[in-house]
């Protein structure tokens, strides 16, 4: 079975509490970013393991590690009659860069091995091992707009249509640690919360929808604010940073971006949502 995780895009990230946990409470709108990976599943041959086969864009760490692996032995678990699986990623979002990546290849497994092996798992249940690997993993189970509280896995409806907005996405090829991000954070409640601010016009929320990565980043990261001022100039009707960065995007409402150079260092994706 052969599927493509998309990437997801914040807009809107406000840090509102530390929790006893060590994680943290926030309020964020995610939606979906169609620029994906490839990932495909295959029952292997009685007698062999697992295999993971990596192509693309390195990731760093041990393969036997990695989220689709997880996400499949997680299932395994419970599910002892599952054969060892032959798994193919070809990975192309980019690691480390408010996008999710890594998140959405584990859902993607889940959903996969509960079609390929008519496990019958309800969205619930997937939602609930999906948590067992990442924050925002949860997400990519219904892959739709929805407004994310606690720790980013808990969603709540949100009437947002954002079909065929034109989006640019630069990756600075700077790798932030989420864990990094958050310590920097100071938790405090939203100024404009997200549902109120994002149902006004899209040329108001550069005023009123923020995230607050952004704010403790770039001072640090001055690339960060470059390339959303070079976003502004293209014509972007909203630009921030994704998640906890490094990945920034652009918004247009209407109309198309101006032609704009980028560092031969920078990946670009553009589109519509
Ligand atoms: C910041 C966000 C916003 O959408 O996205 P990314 O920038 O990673 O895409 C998410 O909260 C990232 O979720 P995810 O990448 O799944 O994080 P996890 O693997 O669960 O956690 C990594 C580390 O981040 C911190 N963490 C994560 C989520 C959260 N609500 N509070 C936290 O404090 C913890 O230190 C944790 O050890
Ligand atoms: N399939 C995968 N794709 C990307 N990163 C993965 C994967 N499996 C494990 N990881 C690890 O997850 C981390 C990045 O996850 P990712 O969701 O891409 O981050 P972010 O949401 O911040 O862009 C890296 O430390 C990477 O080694």
């Amino acid at each position: 079975m052969l599927v493509f995780p998309n990437a997801k895009l914040n807009l809107g990230l406000y840090v509102t509490q530390r929790r006893p946990d060590g994680f943290h409470s926030l309020e964020s709108v995610f939606v979906p970013l169609p620029w994906t990976d490839a990932f495909e599943m295959l029952p292997t041959a009685p007698g062999q393991a697992t295999s993971l086969t990596l192509t693309g864009r390195p990731i760093p760490g041990d393969p036997a590690t990695n989220l689709c692996v997880r996400a499949y032995e997680l299932l395994q678990a419970d599910f002892p009659q599952l054969p060892s699986v032959q798994l193919y990623l070809h990975k192309i979002v980019p690691i480390g860069a408010g996008l999710g990546g890594g998140s959405a290849d584990a859902a993607f497994a889940l959903k996969a091995a509960n079609e390929l092996f008519s496990l019958s798992l309800s969205v619930e249940a997937l939602e609930s091992y999906a948590r067992r690997l990442g924050s925002d993993c949860a997400f990519f189970i219904q892959n739709k707009p929805v407004l994310a509280v606690e720790r980013g896995d808990v969603f709540e409806e949100i009437n947002l249509n954002l079909k065929g907005t034109g989006c640019v996405v630069v990756y600075p090829n700077l790798h932030i640690s989420t864990a990094e991000a958050y310590a920097r954070i100071s938790p405090h409640p939203p100024q404009h919360p997200l549902r109120g601010a994002l149902a006004q016009p899209m040329n108001t929320w550069r005023h009123t929808v923020s995230n607050d990565f952004e704010t403790a980043l770039t001072p640090g990261h001055p690339v960060l604010d470059e390339i959303k001022q070079q976003l502004y100039a293209a014509g972007a009707t909203y630009a921030s940073l994704s998640g906890s960065g490094s990945a920034v995007y652009g918004l247009w409402e209407a109309g198309e971006p101006a032609a704009t150079t980028w560092p031969a260092d920078h990946t670009v994706w553009q589109g519509s949502l």
